[in-house]
Order: structure tokens, then C-alpha cells, then sequence
């Protein structure tokens, strides 16, 4: 067992394992076990939460029936939009569900402020059915709260999530403290490359979600991909996490399924061993071959400033 895998550094000198275990739509009775396993017998040692996930408190019993210390465990979560302007109520809400008195990283889930006092807690809407956007508040002051709880030593580092180059021009002349990564979608069919030069000419690391292409992916029977994997003895899906490992970028696979918490978490190192700059020239030319396609795009009322983003709904 390789306890953590490899690890990348961050601005602030921290590292950051490469490989964290995902858990949106991990359910409540599945991801507590997933957690577990991926921790006790796997050895990943870095988990990736949100308050938006809802299923915090199981992640946090995940951990502690590992038996893996909390010093050992690199723990991220999120800040959702109806709390922009409280981010310090919405992490306490994490620390709390999780158990733990700390994050290694808080991460400012979408760059899009939501309305704290409109019709729903996480999803409130106007009457029309879109999007109730907290126009009036000001990523800055979010930004600014984010900076609060490093000094607070809430959280070690911060970040930010789904930020484009625009969105992140927002925020940077005024930060005190520069974002140590953007979690992004990344992977084979939505590559961002333009993006991922520009993070790292400000020092900020990529971490990629949904790497797999999220449930139901196509990507997993892409016959590049499958080639490529045959060439090697790996899986396809070994291909798709340690391409990304070998670039720099974090990769937060998720699984409820032992068997590929496992090979995910193996398969990804091996793989990002193996891969020759041939293999990865091959992967980094599938999007621009045609096959470009992002998987999630929530439909947000404004601008995020990202390429091959949908039109905004009308
Ligand atoms: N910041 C953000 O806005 C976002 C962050 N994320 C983060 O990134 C994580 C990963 O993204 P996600 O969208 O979940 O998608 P992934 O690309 O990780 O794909 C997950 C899906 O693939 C299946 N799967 C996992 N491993 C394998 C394998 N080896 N072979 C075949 N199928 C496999 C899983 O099934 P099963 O579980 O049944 O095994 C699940 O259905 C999230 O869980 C979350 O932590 C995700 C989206 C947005
Ligand atoms: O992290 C996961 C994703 O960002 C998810 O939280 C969003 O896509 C959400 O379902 C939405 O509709 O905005």
C-alpha cells in the first residue's frame, strides 16, 4: 500500500496530495464506508468534501472509523453561494458535521453569490425559475472572508472552484492571500489548456473534478484512451486519472465502489509513471479532434467566463 501517493506543492509551501477521493453524490449509508476504505486500506489521505454535498457528517464518521489520524488526512471542503456573505457560518456548519476543528483547504465552491434570504437554503429561485444570483455582493468581500479564517486558523489554505480567467481577475489585484488552486473540470474531453497555463503563470494548481467524465461517462470506453491503456496493462480509467497526475494537476476521483477506490488510487500512480509524452500528446489532442464536452454545467444565470460553456439559459 502506498500511504498517499504522490504529493504536489502548493504557493503557500503546504502539499497536497495528488490523488483525493470525490464525494458528491456519494450517498448518506455508501460514503462513510467509501471514506473508510479509501483511508484504511487503500491509503488516500485526501478527501474532497462541499457543504453542498450533504453528506458531510457521514464523511466525517468515514474518517474516524479509519482509524487514520486527523493530522494525516488532507481535508478539503466548499463554500456555497447563499453563503458568501457568511463564510465563516458555512464553514463552522463543515467543521462541525465533519468533527474536526480545522481544514486543510476551503475552497469558494462557484463564483456566483446566491440570495441568503431568498425561497430555498441552497437553491433559491425567482419567480421566472432562475437562479436567485446575490447581484449586489461582491466576490472581493467573499474573497476577503475566505482570507478571515486562514487568519483565524480555521483553514490552512484557501481557494477557489470553477473560477475562469476572468473570474479569477476579479479577485487577484485585491487578494492578500493568493488562491493555492482552482478546482476545475478537467479531463481528457475538456482539457482547458489556455486556463491551465494561465494558473500556473500565478502559481495556483489545478485539481481536476469529475476526471472520470462523472457517472455514465463516455470517456471510460474512449478507444485512445483504451489503446493507450492496453499498451501499458492499465485500465482505461488508470489512463484518464494518471494523464492528469503526470500534467501537475490533482485528480478527485469518486467511487462508493471498493474495487475502484482502489484501482483508482493505484491505477493512477502507476499510470502516471508509465505514460510516455507520446501517450500524453495522443490524450491532449482528443478535445481539440472533436470530442471536446463538459458534463457539468449547472444552469447559472451570468457569465462565469469559461470557453465551450453552454448558452445561458433563456
Ligand atoms: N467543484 C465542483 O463544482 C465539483 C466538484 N466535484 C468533485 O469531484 C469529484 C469527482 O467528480 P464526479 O463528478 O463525481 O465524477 P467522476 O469523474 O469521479 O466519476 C464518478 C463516477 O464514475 C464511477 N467510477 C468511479 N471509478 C470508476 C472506475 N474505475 N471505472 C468505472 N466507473 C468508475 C462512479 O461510480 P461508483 O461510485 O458507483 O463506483 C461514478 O458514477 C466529486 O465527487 C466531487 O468531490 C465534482 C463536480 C463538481
Ligand atoms: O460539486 C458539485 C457541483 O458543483 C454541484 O454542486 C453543482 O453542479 C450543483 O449540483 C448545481 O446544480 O449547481
Amino acid at each position: 500500500m502506498s500511504v498517499g501517493g504522490p504529493k504536489f506543492k502548493l504557493n503557500n509551501g503546504a502539499e497536497i496530495p495528488a490523488i483525493g477521493l470525490g464525494t458528491w453524490q456519494s450517498k448518506p449509508g455508501e460514503v462513510a464506508n467509501a471514506v473508510s476504505y479509501a483511508l484504511k486500506e487503500v491509503g488516500y489521505r485526501h478527501i474532497d468534501c462541499a457543504w453542498a454535498y450533504g453528506n458531510e457528517k457521514e464523511v466525517g464518521e468515514g474518517i474516524r472509523a479509519s482509524g487514520v489520524p486527523r493530522s494525516e488526512v488532507f481535508i478539503t471542503s466548499k463554500l456555497w453561494g447563499t453563503y458568501h456573505n457568511r463564510v465563516e457560518e458555512c464553514l463552522d456548519q463543515t467543521l462541525a458535521n465533519l468533527g474536526t476543528d480545522y481544514l486543510d483547504l476551503y475552497l469558494v465552491h462557484w463564483p456566483v453569490p446566491l440570495n441568503p434570504n431568498g425561497n430555498h437554503p441552497v437553491f433559491p429561485t425567482l419567480p421566472n425559475g432562475k437562479r436567485d444570483v446575490y447581484h449586489e455582493w461582491k466576490l472581493t468581500d467573499t474573497w476577503k472572508q475566505m482570507e478571515e479564517m486562514v487568519k483565524k486558523g480555521k483553514v490552512k489554505s484557501i481557494g477557489v472552484s470553477n473560477f475562469s480567467e476572468a473570474k479569477l481577475e476579479e479577485i487577484l489585484p485585491s487578494a492578500e492571500i493568493i488562491p493555492v488552486v482552482d478546482q476545475l473540470e478537467l479531463h481528457v474531453y475538456n482539457p482547458q489548456h489556455k486556463l491551465i497555463s494561465y494558473l500556473k503563470s500565478k502559481g495556483i494548481v489545478p485539481q481536476a473534478y469529475s476526471p472520470l467524465g462523472s457517472t455514465g461517462s463516455p470517456l471510460l470506453t474512449d478507444e485512445v484512451a483504451t489503446s493507450i491503456a492496453e499498451k501499458h496493462s492499465l485500465q482505461t480509467a488508470d489512463v484518464l486519472l494518471g494523464y492528469l497526475v503526470a500534467k501537475g494537476i490533482v485528480a478527485l476521483p469518486k467511487s462508493v465502489t471498493p474495487a475502484r477506490i482502489a484501482s483508482n488510487f493505484t491505477g493512477a500512480i502507476a499510470a502516471a509513471e508509465k505514460l510516455d509524452a507520446a501517450d500524453l500528446e495522443k490524450l491532449d489532442g482528443l478535445a481539440a479532434a472533436g470530442k471536446q464536452k463538459r458534463f457539468i454545467t449547472p444552469p447559472w444565470p451570468v457569465d462565469l467566463g469559461f470557453e465551450n460553456w453552454p448558452p445561458l439559459p433563456a
